[in-house]
């Protein structure tokens, strides 16, 4: 069929595995299980359609039933593991991420609180933790994570690096976990995902759940990942200061270098939140340096007319530049080139040649964002996310993650989310924003 440029989703690619019948009934009172449909919920047997605009649903040209629609996320009346004797367990992998500890307290609060399950190990540095050579564990109670939202980074540590699933399957059926919940982005949920298989194919009960994570903003199907708002809320402050910076001097160049490996949200909001740049370089638009339309060019421009300018370049901006290169982190992702220190030498380079007087302030705020605590924002959905992963591992489903769709809770398919990358569209409406919030040139 053609879906003319939609993504093709059929039915088939969003069944939520499950591990089985369920048979317990659930603790939570009664109050909480009953559920009504509002703006913002949806009846346990009801769907949440994928599509948000009636002109994408008609091209999909299916009969309404057959829309692509997710499962909706919140809590059963009846349970598949018996909440009793459930054994949980937790861990958060790859790079840290505000609202980390924010997602671990919420699961452990609720599934004592709300299920009455009394067994839950915090597995140590990621996937490391769940080998033979990994630290003790941890048991979590509500009391020992009381306070840890308050703090930014992962009270359990994390880490990059290969881990072999069946070691890591091995060590859950000897610590006899029934549940495991992975907080983490793209490579730890298809490390969710290798661990949810191998489970299966020994025929071993275990329900894998995925808290997607990812300060990027990049895992798609989400209405927006945690920690991202408070992340890019702390880039607008390192905008302004270097703004502040660059306009105290004659000629002031500031340059800011934020995370974004492969999607430069990050910059885009944070230059959208300050208003204070006049140029934002992301990794899907490609950035002429040379030129009349060139980013030199454009820097001299603001100068001759502003006397300041303001920078802000994700990190995965202006790859091409560099000579191609294989080389990878321990977990596979690719090594970047520094584009910020091009940046900062070619302007230098570009200016001095030009005779002018200036001073460039070049500023890398990216691990003092990432290690910031939660804002009140990412705290709340934080917690609501937590909510919604236990309420779908007590209910016995597996290999998903829990997401946020179109403002509601809803059970996604790790392969789903796997599948492909949330990018800036160059031709969409948030770039366009940005290019009007800065006057900088259509780069093509
Ligand atoms: N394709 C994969 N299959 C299995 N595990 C993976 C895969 N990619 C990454 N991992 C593991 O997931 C963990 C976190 O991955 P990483 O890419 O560093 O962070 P993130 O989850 O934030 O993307 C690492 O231990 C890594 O080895
Ligand atoms: O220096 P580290 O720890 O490898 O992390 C840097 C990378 O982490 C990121 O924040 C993304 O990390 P994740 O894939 O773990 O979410 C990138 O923007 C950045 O390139
Ligand atoms: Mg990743």
């Amino acid at each position: 069929m053609d879906t003319g440029g939609l993504p093709t989703l059929t039915q088939d690619d969003l069944v939520v595995r499950t591990l089985g019948e369920r048979s317990f009934p659930s603790p939570l009172d009664g109050g909480l299980l009953e559920r009504g449909e509002s703006l913002h919920y949806v009846t346990e047997d009801d769907r949440v359609l994928v599509d948000s605009s009636l002109s994408r649903a008609v091209r999909r040209g299916v009969p309404v039933e057959q829309l692509p629609s997710f499962e909706p996320g919140g809590p059963r009346r009846t349970l598949f593991f018996d909440p009793a004797r459930t054994r949980v367990g937790i861990v958060t992998c790859g790079g840290l991420c505000p609202g980390l500890n924010n997602v671990i307290r919420g699961l452990v609060v609720e599934l004592y609180e709300h299920y009455g399950v009394r067994y839950v190990l915090g597995f140590r540095n990621g996937y490391h933790g769940l080998t033979a050579d990994g630290e003790e564990p941890e048991v979590l109670t509500p009391t020992s994570v009381q306070w840890i939202n308050s703090q930014g980074g992962t009270v359990l540590g994390t880490s990059r690096g290969s881990q072999d699933p069946a070691v890591m399957v091995e060590t859950l059926r000897l610590r006899r976990i029934d549940v495991l919940f992975v907080i983490g982005g793209d490579g730890s949920l298809r490390g969710a995902q290798a661990i949810a298989d191998e489970a299966e194919a020994r025929g071993l009960p275990l329900a894998v759940v995925g808290v997607p994570k990812t300060i990027d903003n990049d895992i798609p199907w989400i209405d927006r990942s945690f920690g991202f708002q408070t992340a890019f809320g702390r880039a607008a402050e390192s905008i302004r200061s270097a703004h502040t910076e660059a306009r105290s001097t004659r000629n002031g160049v500031g340059l800011i270098k934020l995370m974004g490996r492969h999607s430069g949200f990050i910059a885009c909001y944070a230059t959208l939140a300050s208003d204070d740049a006049d140029l934002v370089l992301i990794p899907e638009v490609a950035m002429p340096l040379e030129g009349e339309r060139g980013v030199l060019a454009h820097i001299e421009r603001v100068l001759d007319t502003q006397g300041h300018a303001v920078v802000v370049v994700a990190e995965g901006a202006g790859q091409d530049l560099f000579a191609a290169s294989t080389a990878a982190d321990a977990s596979g992702n690719a090594k970047l080139h520094d584009i910020g220190a091009l940046l900062r030498d070619r302007v230098t380079a570009h200016l001095a040649a030009s005779g002018r007087e200036f001073s460039l302030r070049y500023v890398d705020p990216g691990y003092a964002i990432r290690s910031v605590p939660a804002n009140a924002h990412d705290s709340v959905y934080c917690t609501r996310l937590a909510q919604a992963a236990v309420h779908a591992a007590m209910a016995g489903r597996t290999s998903i993650v829990a997401g946020r769709w179109h403002g509601r809770f809803v059970h996604l398919p790790i392969p789903l989310v796997t599948a492909s990358r949330n990018q800036v569209d160059s031709k969409g409406d948030l770039w366009l924003s940005v290019l009007e919030a800065t006057g900088q040139p259509v780069f093509v």
